[in-house]
C-alpha cells in the first residue's frame, strides 16, 4: 500500500532524528500502521556547499529550496525543519502546519581545552558558523578569536577533537537530539547568551491547500511553541534580517497563556546591542514580535542596520 504520508527532510543525522520524530508523532496521533509514514531524504544547495559560510553563498533558504519544490510537486506530503533554519517568507503555496513543543533553548559551549567561555585561554580560537553566537562570544570575551565553522554537528565535535579549535558553540537541542549532549562542557544562561529565533523548536511545513495533511497535522501542534514561534519570526521578518546581522531572541509563554519577549541586534563584534522587550497575550504573538522589531529598528545605529543584506 503507498504511504498515507511522504515526509520531506534533509539527510543529515539531525534532520532525520527531527523527520523521524515526527513519523512516531503521526503514527501515535493516528493510530496508523508504521508503514503509513515514509520519510524522504532530499539534498539540498545548502548540504552540497561545504567550503564557505552560507552567509556568502545565500543564506538560509539554500537549505530549503529543493525540500520546497518536492513539497509543492507532490512528491512528499510535509516537510520537516529547525524552526531557527526556515526563512522568514515561506515558499508561495506552503505554509506552517505545526510547530512541534520547543526543546531547550539555549546554547552549549563544547570546550576542548577550557570548560567554560570565562575560562578560555586569551585569543582561544572558537568555531562558530553562526554570526550571533560570535557575536555574544566576543561580547562576553573581546580577546577570543573567532573563526567559520561548518559541517553537521558530528563533523564539528570531529574538529573540535583534532584540536583545529579550542571550543565551539552548539545548540543543546541538536546535541541532545543526536545523544552527544555529554560533550557540552558549559550550558550558556539564555538571558546572556540568548538564542536564535525559533531554536530548539521542530516546524513542519505543507501545502497551503492540502486540508487532509493539515489536519492530520493539528494534534501535533504546540500552541505555546507556536505562539513563541510566531512572535520570533515576526520580529526577525521586520527586522528584515539577512543572515548577515547577528540577531537573537527568545518569547515564552507561560501557562495563564501570557506571552513575554526579548530580542537583539548586535554588531558583529559584540561591542554594541540593541535590545527591545515587549509582552502580551499569546493570541497577539505575531503582533507584539512585530512591535519590538520595529522599535529595535528605529534605535538601531544605521552602521548596524548597514549590515542588513
Ligand atoms: N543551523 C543548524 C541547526 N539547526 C538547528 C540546530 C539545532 C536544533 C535546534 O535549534 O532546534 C542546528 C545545529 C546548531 O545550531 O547547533
Amino acid at each position: 500500500m503507498a504511504p498515507s504520508f511522504r515526509i520531506g527532510t534533509r539527510g543529515s543525522p539531525l534532520a532525520l532524528w527531527q523527520a523521524n520524530r515526527v513519523r512516531d508523532d503521526l503514527i501515535a496521533a493516528h493510530g496508523l500502521a508504521p508503514d503509513a509514514v515514509e520519510i524522504v531524504s532530499i539534498k539540498t544547495t545548502g548540504d552540497a556547499i561545504q567550503d564557505r559560510p552560507l552567509s556568502e553563498a545565500g543564506g538560509k533558504g539554500l537549505f530549503v529550496k529543493e525540500i520546497d519544490e518536492a513539497l509543492l510537486d507532490g512528491r512528499v506530503d510535509l516537510a520537516v525543519h529547525s524552526a531557527k533554519d526556515l526563512p522568514t517568507e515561506l515558499a508561495p503555496g506552503t505554509s506552517l502546519a505545526a510547530t512541534l513543543e520547543r526543546a531547550d533553548v539555549r546554547d552549549a559551549l563544547i570546550g576542548g581545552v577550557a570548560p567554560t567561555l570565562d575560562a578560555l585561554p586569551a585569543g582561544a580560537i572558537v568555531g562558530t558558523a553562526s554570526l550571533r553566537r560570535g557575536a555574544l562570544a566576543l561580547r562576553r570575551r573581546p580577546d577570543l578569536k573567532i573563526v567559520p565553522f561548518r559541517g553537521n554537528v558530528q563533523t564539528r565535535l570531529d574538529k573540535l577533537g583534532r584540536g583545529e579549535v579550542a571550543a565551539t558553540l552548539l545548540a543543546l537541542a541538536g546535541i541532545t537530539r543526536l545523544g552527544l549532549a555529554q560533550h557540552a562542557t558549559e550550558i550558556l544562561d539564555e538571558t546572556v547568551f540568548p538564542p536564535a529565533l525559533g531554536q530548539g523548536a521542530i516546524a513542519v511545513t505543507a501545502r497551503a491547500d492540502d486540508a487532509r495533511v493539515r489536519a492530520a497535522l493539528g494534534p501535533l501542534d504546540h500552541f505555546a511553541t507556536a505562539a513563541a514561534l510566531a512572535c520570533e519570526r515576526a520580529f526577525l521578518a521586520v527586522l528584515d534580517g539577512s543572515c548577515r546581522t547577528p540577531i537573537a531572541g527568545l518569547a515564552r509563554v507561560d501557562a495563564a497563556g501570557w506571552l513575554s519577549f526579548r530580542g537583539l541586534v548586535l554588531s558583529g563584534d559584540g561591542g554594541r546591542t540593541v535590545e527591545g522587550e515587549g509582552a502580551g497575550s499569546a493570541a497577539e504573538a505575531a503582533l507584539i514580535g512585530a512591535e519590538v522589531g520595529r522599535d529595535v529598528k528605529g534605535r538601531t545605529p544605521p552602521d548596524l542596520l548597514a549590515a542588513f543584506g
